[in-house]
C-alpha cells in the first residue's frame, strides 16, 4: 500500500513480527497442502499483488458499523455460502448485487435509517468443514474446502489441495470486486433506478410487493426533485465486501502495512469474520485478527457463554473502538430466545458496545430424507424474529442480518411463498456447500425484517 505521494510510515518491527505469531499457535481447518514450496511460492506472489481494498475504505466501514452499533444504521450482509470460480460471471454477480440492493431499499424504507450493504463476495472461497473427509460408497477423499483450496469433483486429483488456487482466488476476487465497483458506482445503483433492479426476475408475490414499494419511492423522488432537491448523492452507493478469514495462506499475504499509519490492514476485504469453528481464544485466527485494523466479526453459536464473549471482546477490541467488533449470532430458531439474552445482558452491563447481528442460516441446517442439505425458510424467519425479540427484551439494538443468498432462482431452501418442497430441491440445487435463499426468498425475508424493524 505504499504510495509515493503519501507519508510512508513504517511499522514497528514488533508489529510486523506479530503478524506471524499465529504460526506458533494451534490452528484449525487448514488444508493439507501437498507441497510446502508451492504454497510458499503462491503466498509470495500474493504478497506482491496490489491490495483489493484500501485502508481508507476500511476506515469508512468501521465508522458506518459504529453508527449501527449505536442504533443509527442497520447492516445487511449477504451472499453465497461458498463463492466458486466458475460462478464469478457477470450475470450471477449482477443478480446478487441487485438482490442486495432491493433488500436494502426495503429495509431503508422501513427503518428510516441508513442500511450498510455488504456482500459475502469477492473472497468467500474457503470453507470450514465438519469432517476432513467425504465418503461416497467405498471411496473416501478429502472434503471439499472451497475453490481456493481444492475442486468439488469427487476424484483424488480434484480433491487434492492445490496452492495455485490461492492465486486463482485472488484473481477471481479482483474481477468480482471490479464488477461490484462498476455496478455500484457506474449509475446502475442510482436510487432512481429502483425499478430496474426488479427487472429480469420472475413475476412473483415478493417482486410485486417490491414493485409497489418502488413506485412509492419513485413518486417521493419525483416530488422532491420537483421541489428542487439535488439527487447527485443518489448516483452511487457504498458496497463493502467481506468473507470468513479462514485460510491463513491467503489472509496473511493479503495483510499489508498502511503507509498512512504504519498499521496492518487485511486488504483482501473491508470486513472479515472468524467462524464458529475457529474462534478459540488462544487459537491462530483470533490472534491474527486481533492485530489487523479492519472491523471484524465473530460468529457465536448456541453454546457460547458469557465468559467467552467477554474474553473475545478483551482480545479483539481491547480499546473498545466504535465499529471494531461485530458479533454474528447463529443460534438456531429453537435456541436463540434462551441463548442470546444472557449474552446481551452481560455485554450491556459492561463498557463494550459491539454490533450485534443475526445469521439465521447456520443454526438451522437440516438434511432432507432425499439427501440434500437444506434449511426451512420458516426457521430462518423464526430466528430473525427471536433475534429482534431478544434485543427488545434486553433493550439493545438488533443491528443487522447476515444471510446466505443468491440472486438466482435456485431451489436450495424449503418453503417461502413458492413453497419449495423436498422434491423441488433437485430442480436447481447449485450450492457446493450450504443452501442459499433464492432471489424471491431473500426479498420476502427483507419484507419480514422490515416489519420487525418498524416494531423496534
Ligand atoms: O458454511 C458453513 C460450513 O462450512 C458448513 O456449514 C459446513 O458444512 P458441513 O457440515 O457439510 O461440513
Ligand atoms: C462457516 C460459516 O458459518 P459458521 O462459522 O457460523 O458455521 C459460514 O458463514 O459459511
Ligand atoms: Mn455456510
Amino acid at each position: 500500500m505504499a504510495s509515493q505521494i503519501e507519508p510512508n510510515i513504517v511499522a514497528d518491527k514488533s508489529v510486523i513480527e506479530g503478524l506471524d505469531y499465529w504460526r506458533t499457535l494451534p490452528i484449525k481447518q487448514q488444508p493439507q497442502w501437498p507441497n510446502a514450496e508451492a504454497v510458499k511460492s503462491a503466498s509470495e506472489r500474493l504478497a506482491s499483488y496490489p491490495p483489493l481494498v484500501f485502508a481508507g475504505e476500511v476506515d469508512t466501514l468501521r465508522d458506518r458499523l459504529a453508527q449501527a452499533a449505536q442504533g443509527k444504521a442497520f447492516l445487511l450482509q449477504g451472499g453465497d455460502c461458498a463463492e466458486t470460480f466458475a460462478g464469478a460471471t457477470a450475470d450471477k454477480i449482477r443478480n446478487r448485487i441487485k438482490t442486495v440492493l432491493q433488500m436494502a431499499v426495503v429495509l431503508t424504507y422501513a427503518a428510516e435509517m441508513p442500511v450498510i450493504k455488504m456482500g459475502r463476495m469477492a473472497g468467500q472461497f474457503a470453507k470450514p468443514r465438519s469432517s476432513d473427509t467425504e465418503t461416497r460408497g467405498d471411496i473416501t477423499l478429502p472434503a471439499y474446502r472451497g475453490d481456493i483450496v481444492n475442486g468439488y469433483d469427487f476424484t483424488p486429483e480434484s480433491r487434492e489441495a492445490n496452492p495455485e488456487r490461492l492465486v486463482q482466488g485472488y484473481n477471481t476476487a479482483v474481477s468480482t470486486l471490479n464488477l461490484i465497483r462498476a455496478f455500484t458506482t457506474g449509475g446502475f445503483a442510482d436510487l432512481r433506478e429502483v425499478h430496474r433492479w426488479n427487472q429480469g426476475f420472475a413475476k412473483n408475490p415478493a417482486n410485486a410487493q417490491y414493485e409497489a414499494l418502488a413506485n412509492e419511492i419513485d413518486r417521493a423522488i419525483k416530488f422532491m426533485a420537483a421541489c428542487g432537491a439535488d439527487f447527485d448523492a443518489l448516483k452511487t452507493t457504498e458496497f463493502f465486501v467481506s468473507h470468513e478469514a479462514l485460510l491463513m495462506d491467503y489472509e496473511r499475504p493479503m495483510t499489508r502495512i498502511d503507509s498512512r499509519t504504519g498499521t496492518p490492514y487485511n486488504t483482501s476485504a473491508h470486513f472479515v469474520w472468524i467462524g464458529e469453528r475457529t474462534r478459540e481464544l488462544d487459537g491462530a485466527h483470533v490472534d491474527f485478527l486481533s492485530r489487523v485494523r479492519n472491523p471484524i466479526g465473530v460468529k457465536l453459536g448456541p453454546t457460547t457463554d458469557v465468559d467467552t464473549v467477554k474474553q473475545l471482546i478483551e482480545k479483539l477490541d481491547p480499546n473498545r473502538e466504535p465499529g471494531r467488533l461485530t458479533f454474528i449470532t447463529r443460534m438456531g430458531a429453537g435456541k436463540i430466545r434462551e441463548a442470546l439474552p444472557p449474552l446481551l445482558e452481560a455485554v450491556k452491563a459492561s463498557d463494550a458496545n459491539p454490533l450485534w447481528i443475526t445469521d439465521p442460516m447456520h443454526g438451522n441446517g437440516i438434511t432432507t430424507p432425499n439427501g440434500y442439505k437444506s434449511r426451512r425458510f420458516d426457521d430462518v424467519v423464526d430466528e430473525v424474529k427471536g433475534f429482534f425479540e431478544a434485543h427488545r427484551a434486553v433493550g439493545t439494538f438488533p443491528g443487522g442480518v447476515h444471510v446466505e443468498l443468491t440472486g438466482d432462482d435456485v431451489t436450495e431452501c424449503l418453503g417461502g411463498s413458492e413453497q419449495i418442497d423436498e422434491n423441488d430441491l433437485a430442480t436447481r440445487y447449485e450450492s457446493l456447500c450450504d443452501p442459499r435463499l433464492n432471489h424471491m426468498q431473500s426479498l420476502e425475508l427483507s419484507f419480514l425484517i422490515a416489519e420487525e424493524l418498524k416494531k423496534s
